[in-house]
């Protein structure tokens, strides 16, 4: 049942000079074996959590089924409070496994309760929210890494004003929190008022947190097996571990987007071809925009790299963008993401024979037409000269799900080692989150606020 990964597309000779070779890779091997050796070692001095989440003790599996046993018992809502890692991923795990099993669901998950995340802080939407919810009946899983983002407390203070009025002394008992174990307002707050709280390993960023309580808690709040997904994890952990460049889904898929990369694919598509995945490619959106759009190699020069993600989906995109994919200028990587069997079967029937275009149609299934669709378009972009590869699903669950997050995740970490540059920090975002305080007149940021309002505007390229 594991995820294959189809590279074919950009090895072909039908992309003529924008094809890679197989020398390319094997020019890559020395490169790899040093990314493998390094990655390995900074594993084990403690550096990226990520690679040891997979294998979760126990305990903290059990915790967290635990909580959300209760959660499912008690409350009628479950709404996440939280902005890119702290969300991104309870989404996506969410769209893939539950939204399109809405008829195979369990009476236990039928019973438990709806399921919000709550990503931005347009003031419409959370109005909205506080409409449709009732908030005594509601459980906030707030989570941040930092413990410190201002969207996230901003809700958090929302929430709470509004249990207060409806529950009283009796609020914490609707908030749990998940965040750094030690550093941060919320973890320093959550002592203060006793809230239930889940820990995010220090050496474990925002965008690699999905299989921490990030993502667990509200997987196993939305009756996802999360054992199953941690197992599809770990056999991919065992795959990328694998020595042999060729062998190595995560060191190959690198390899490739940097030799793309280097011959100007600064732009990398993620098309899943299943409303289910839709998710998946915002979430990857992050994970590769701001792990590897980055100023300075480590070394401290400027190198400006980065590869800019691009999220579509299959087919709806094909009537959208997908002229510009094989017309456009070459600058692009496809990936698409491929399900073998869909989880629902739907045949189009055998009517009106007499008009050609629906004729051919009759009797096939949406599951024939979706996948001949893919195969099509992956045919026409492979005609005009576009690498793409392709993750192929044998079937979306959450086995498969945890396999796609770790093969990601991995990949974008030997890009960083191939790219000499930190992969896991995120400094471009500070000079935008320092103008926000200072605009909202936060102490110790008045010089700031000076430089803000100095920017003047010109009324002259101001159309009204
Ligand atoms: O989980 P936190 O600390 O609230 O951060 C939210 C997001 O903000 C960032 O720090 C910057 O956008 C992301 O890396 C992170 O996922």
């Amino acid at each position: 049942m594991a995820l294959k990964i189809d590279f074919n597309n950009v090895f072909h000779p039908y992309l003529q000079k924008e094809r890679l070779g197989e020398a390319d890779i094997d020019g890559y091997k020395e490169k790899f074996t040093s990314a493998l050796i390094s990655l390995r070692e900074k594993k084990e001095k403690g550096e990226l959590g990520f690679f040891h989440l997979p294998y979760l003790p126990e305990e903290e599996i059990a915790e967290i089924e635990k909580t959300a046993r209760e959660v499912r018992e008690k409350f009628k809502y479950f709404v996440v409070l939280g902005i890119g890692g702290s969300a991104l991923g309870p989404l996506a795990v969410h769209t893939a496994l539950n939204n399109l099993r809405y008829n195979e669901l369990s009476e236990e998950l039928r019973g438990g309760p709806k399921f919000y995340v709550e990503d931005n802080i347009d003031p419409e939407r959370m109005a909205s929210l506080l409409k449709v919810i009732e908030p005594e009946k509601t459980v906030f899983n707030v989570i941040t890494k930092s413990g410190a983002t201002a969207e996230t407390l901003s809700q958090l203070l929302i929430v709470t004003e509004v249990l207060k009025k409806k529950v009283g002394k009796r609020f914490t008992e609707h908030l749990i929190f998940t965040t750094d174990p030690e550093k941060g307002s919320l973890r320093a707050l959550a002592r203060e008022l006793g809230v239930k709280t889940f820990a995010i390993p220090p050496n474990v960023g925002g965008r690699f947190s999905e299989l921490t309580p990030v993502g667990l808690l509200p997987a196993a709040v939305t009756g996802i097996n999360i054992r199953e997904l941690l197992a599809g994890a770990r056999e991919m952990a065992e795959r990328c571990e694998r020595e042999n460049l060729w062998e190595n889904p995560a060191g190959l898929a690198a390899a490739i987007h940097v030799l793309l990369l280097e011959r100007g694919k600064n732009m990398a598509v993620m098309m899943p071809y299943a409303d289910s995945l839709k998710y998946m490619a915002d979430w990857y959106a992050q994970l590769l925009g701001e792990s590897i759009g980055k100023r300075l190699n480590r070394r401290g020069e400027e190198v400006f790299v980065g590869q800019t993600p691009v999220k579509a989906l299959g087919v709806t995109d094909q009537h959208s963008q997908v002229q510009l994919y094989t017309e456009g200028p070459f600058d692009k990587l496809l990936i698409f993401l491929e399900v073998e069997r869909y989880r629902n079967r739907v045949v189009i029937p055998p009517d009106f024979p007499q008009y050609a275009e629906l004729k051919f149609l009759g009797g096939h299934t949406l599951n024939e037409l979706i996948i001949a669709e893919k195969k099509a378009t992956e045919f026409a972009l492979l005609k005009a000269r576009r690498p793409n590869y392709t993750v192929i699903f044998p079937e979306v669950n959450p086995y498969t799900v945890g396999e796609l997050l770790y093969f990601l995740e991995a990949k974008i970490a030997f890009m960083g080692e191939y790219l000499d540059i930190n992969a896991f920090d995120q400094p471009g975002v500070e000079e935008g989150k320092k103008a926000t305080y200072a605009l909202l007149g936060r102490e110790g940021f008045e010089e700031k606020r000076q430089e803000v309002l100095k920017v003047k505007k010109e009324p002259r390229f101001i159309l009204e």
